[in-house]
């Protein structure tokens, strides 16, 4: 259950920073308009009007603009001691601590870096070179800490990166990106949540910075006048940091979101247009909405009335509800230029800061106790954490009903109500067994001759629970259900109770278990585009079991990996050609299965499109995140639309298989398959309509057969303007011959000369010889090209008659074969 701990309640803590001059400043000889007096004041004076000077306090403001030098790796650090400068490391010292103390407390973490175009809001979070910004750091320092803690205590730390780009979610660790972007759902406990975001369950600092690198690389950047670097997009990385204390059976979990927000300057001053204004005004919806909200929430804790915060007006707004005005502690780091030239903006920045100081947030720790989880999600996860009983009944629906957790220490069980696990049924006595629960590690103990048995086994001293190691697919536990049944109806009969170990429904050999399943979608491989994913492996239950890091790449059939030349506009383009593609398992990430026991391991399996087995990597044993870089290429010889829409419409099942001590591990045999004179796997073997499934293959094969029909029917047209031309061809050949004769019978004695004339004007002897032989091989040809035209017609038509009586076909090709026949 949850605790109610009372929220505390805080105001938006608000920071200013302000940057050295930029190049474009220095050359237009900007004059600073900034000064800071002490670590909170932050004065702006006007250019135009050098007495007219404002003056804003916030709690925090940091001089990065001058008395500074590089140290030997090329950190910014103060010049001299008398400079009040402030680095990274300053910034983070405030900002990133306070966060992580939020995190490890259990409250909800917010950091939103807010300023105009280049004011250096990205330096702040991200940083640049070996000045890191809050992010990195951040993340470093919850793993040292993590390291440093106490056995008795879990963490999982996961990390989560998207981008905001024209009122649309991108996922920045996903390679795909999806048309249209994610969805935005709203939950009752969680609130606003980006359905279907990439999140990878991270052990270390490394992982966080690669992930890092690869969703900076993935988000989208468009260059503006002000910054040929700048961003219009807002980016949100967040980090679930959750804690289990075993001994206080108790979980705190935090959610620290630091957002990189698009620049802030209003349309004009970016001289943007054209499709970059419908992008700037898009981008400023959400900009502008989260001004409304700060607006309306500064209004209402003056103590003015609000009827309605703008929450859902924006895609960024509500993301951020949580840290507005809500559960959570938040910070807005408020990044400014020093030039004369940006007074506008950095003053409307400074306006924009000073209102968002005014909002009290109500942040309470997220901490559970473990007895009565809040929601039904937290119960699955309490359970799969905790040891627990459930109870059986004969009645299927009171199944699963009971849950005891089974504490610390010892308890007894039994029909006693006396014991902590109360249980009934035939045979149970008042005290039957006993559980302890040491360091996590649960054993039971019969009492006297109790009747207990552990995965089939039956037991007679203390033994050793494993939790995950008997699951049974849906269909064997049906199948085991009835022969349970069976032996209790037989036991009620009096029947004989001892039963041989094959038709023991409780008997179980130790086997490969089948942890959960990743699906990735295929289409990218019918453009010849090579595709990148990072995706969970989840449960029967729906819950993420790991991570799972794949690439599909088209290459030659050398194994050269296309590139975007290499891209097809139309998938059909491929029909009948060659494709070749290698899938890669890079690595997985996060195996629960594996972090239970140390004595386990896992293979993962796949098996594509026609490929008579299934294929499996090789067996890893005890890493929680391990590397697997397998690759295994593929050819389809002579692509078939089946395949082409195969790929189109289907996505790759990709099984996680857990392995336990003594089980067999998962094999393939290279046997198995048809392999290329390269040695790769083909598929699309099939090319004749077997075992069709449904209608939409049906449908797919007759249209395929009617575009083979066409074809045959051009060639076959094309034969016959062959076969004509050459019959005209052979009466023109017989009437010279028949000429040659007669002129030679009737001009036998006298007239040579007019012979040799006929002659040279008539074809040779030599030539009519020729020409024959050269008519007899056209023949043959003819005669061979129908034949094989009429074998493939005969077949096409067989497969389509077969079609045809599977399932009544409803178009109008159907009068085709009638009309071949009839020509
Ligand atoms: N505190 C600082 N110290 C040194 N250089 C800085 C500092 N802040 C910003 N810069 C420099 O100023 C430039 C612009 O900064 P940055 O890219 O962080 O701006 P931005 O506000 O994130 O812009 P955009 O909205 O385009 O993302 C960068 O070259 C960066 O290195």
């Amino acid at each position: 259950m949850m605790t109610m701990p009372m929220p505390s309640i805080d105001s938006v803590k608000v920071a200013v920073r302000v940057r050295p001059f930029s190049q474009r400043e220095k050359n237009s000889r900007s004059k600073c308009v900034i000064s800071m007096l002490s670590k909170t004041t932050t004065t702006i004076q006007d250019p135009k009007n050098p007495e007219h000077v404002k003056t804003f306090t916030f709690d925090l403001a940091y001089w990065s603009h001058s008395g500074f030098q590089k140290d030997k790796d090329g950190v910014l650090i103060s010049a001299d001691p008398s400079s009040n400068f402030a680095g990274q490391r300053d910034v983070f010292h405030d900002l990133g601590r306070g966060i992580l103390d939020n995190a490890w407390q259990g409250y909800n973490a917010t950091l939103l870096a807010y300023g105009q175009t280049g004011s250096g809001k990205s330096y702040s979070m991200i940083g640049f070179g070996a000045n890191k910004g809050i992010i990195p750091n951040v993340c470093e320092e919850l793993f040292q800490a993590i390291k440093n803690r106490e056995r008795n205590q879990e963490y999982q730390v996961t990390f989560s990166m998207l981008e905001i780009y024209n009122e649309q979610v991108r996922d920045l660790l996903s390679r795909t990106k999806k048309l249209g972007g994610l969805k935005v759902r709203e939950d009752q406990q969680l609130g606003f949540y980006v359905d279907g975001l990439t999140s990878v369950p991270c052990e270390n600092y490394a992982q966080i910075e690669k992930l890092m690198e690869q969703g900076t690389k993935i988000r989208t950047t468009a260059s503006t006048n002000m910054n040929a670097s700048s961003s219009r997009s807002h980016m949100v990385v967040t980090i679930q940091f959750k804690q289990v204390f075993l001994d206080r059976h108790l979980t705190k979990q935090s959610s620290i979101n630091l957002v990189d927000l698009a620049g802030s300057e209003r349309q004009k001053s970016s001289g943007s247009e054209g499709d970059r204004l419908r992008e700037g005004s898009r981008v400023n919806l959400s900009l502008t909405t989260l001004g409304n909200v700060i607006s309306a929430l500064a209004d209402a804790a003056m103590g003015k009335k609000v009827l309605h915060i703008p929450y859902r007006d924006s895609i960024l707004t509500k993301l951020l509800q949580s840290a507005l005005g809500g559960n959570s502690r938040t910070t807005l780091i408020a990044a400014i230029s020093p030039a004369d030239i940006c007074y506008e903006e950095t003053l409307s920045t400074l306006r924009y800061a000073e209102r968002a100081k005014k909002i009290w947030n109500k942040a309470v720790v997220n901490t559970w106790k473990l007895k009565e989880p809040r929601a039904e999600n937290n119960k699955l996860q309490m359970m799969k954490t905790f040891p627990h009983l459930l109870n059986i009944n004969e009645d299927p629906q009171l199944t699963g009903v009971l849950k005891y957790f089974i504490r610390a220490g010892s308890c007894d069980a039994g029909k006693a109500a006396s014991n902590a696990i109360t249980l009934q049924g035939l045979g149970i006595l008042d005290k039957h067994a006993s559980f302890t629960n040491m360091d996590g590690k649960v054993t039971v103990t019969p009492h006297s001759k109790c009747n207990v048995v552990v995965n089939g086994v039956p037991i007679t001293m203390k033994t050793k629970l494993q939790h995950l190691v008997w699951i049974w697919s849906k269909a064997k536990f049906i199948n085991r259900k009835f022969l349970m049944e069976e032996l209790y109806q037989h036991f009620l009969d009096g029947g004989d109770s001892h039963e041989a170990q094959e038709v023991d429904p409780f008997w179980d050999p130790v086997e490969v278990v089948h942890l959960g399943s990743a699906h990735i979608w295929l289409q990218s491989l019918a453009y010849c585009m090579k595709f990148e994913e990072q995706v969970e492996f989840l449960n029967c239950d729906g819950l993420e079991e790991a991570m799972l890091h794949i690439h599909i790449t088209s290459c030659s059939p050398t194994g050269q990996v296309h590139g975007e030349e290499d891209v097809v506009i139309d998938p059909l383009e491929l029909l009948g050609k060659r494709i070749d593609f290698q899938i890669h398992i890079v690595q997985c990430l996060g195996i629960k299965w594996l972090k239970e026991d140390a004595k386990r391991g896992i293979q993962i399996g796949y098996r594509i499109y026609d490929l008579p087995n299934t294929l499996y990597t090789k067996p890893v044993w005890k890493i929680v995140n391990p590397q697997i870089e397998e690759t295994v290429q593929f050819a389809a010889l002579n692509v078939s639309q089946e395949f082409l829409n195969y790929l189109q419409t289907n996505a790759l099942i990709v099984d996680l298989w857990g392995l336990q001590e003594g089980c067999a591990e998962l094999r393939y045999s290279s046997q198995d398959f048809m392999v290329t004179g390269e040695g790769h796997i083909m598929v699309d073997t099939r090319k004749t309509a077997t075992g069709m499934g449904t209608d939409q293959t049906t449908s797919n094969q007759i249209s395929e057969l009617y575009l083979k029909l066409l074809k045959l029917e051009q060639e076959t047209e094309l034969l016959r303007n062959i076969n004509r031309a050459l019959r005209e061809e052979n009466l023109f050949l017989k009437e010279s011959l028949e000429k040659i004769g007669s002129v030679q019978e009737a001009h036998k004695p006298s007239s040579t000369l007019k012979i040799i004339e006929m002659a040279a004007q008539l074809p040779s002897a030599k030539e009519i010889n020729q020409m024959c032989a050269q008519r007899a091989s056209y023949d043959g040809e003819l005669a061979k090209a129908l034949k094989v035209y009429y074998q493939s017609m005969n077949m096409a038509r067989g497969q389509f008659l077969r079609l045809r009586h599977y399932k009544p076909p409803v178009f109008d090709i159907i009068a085709y074969p009638e009309q071949i026949k009839a020509r």
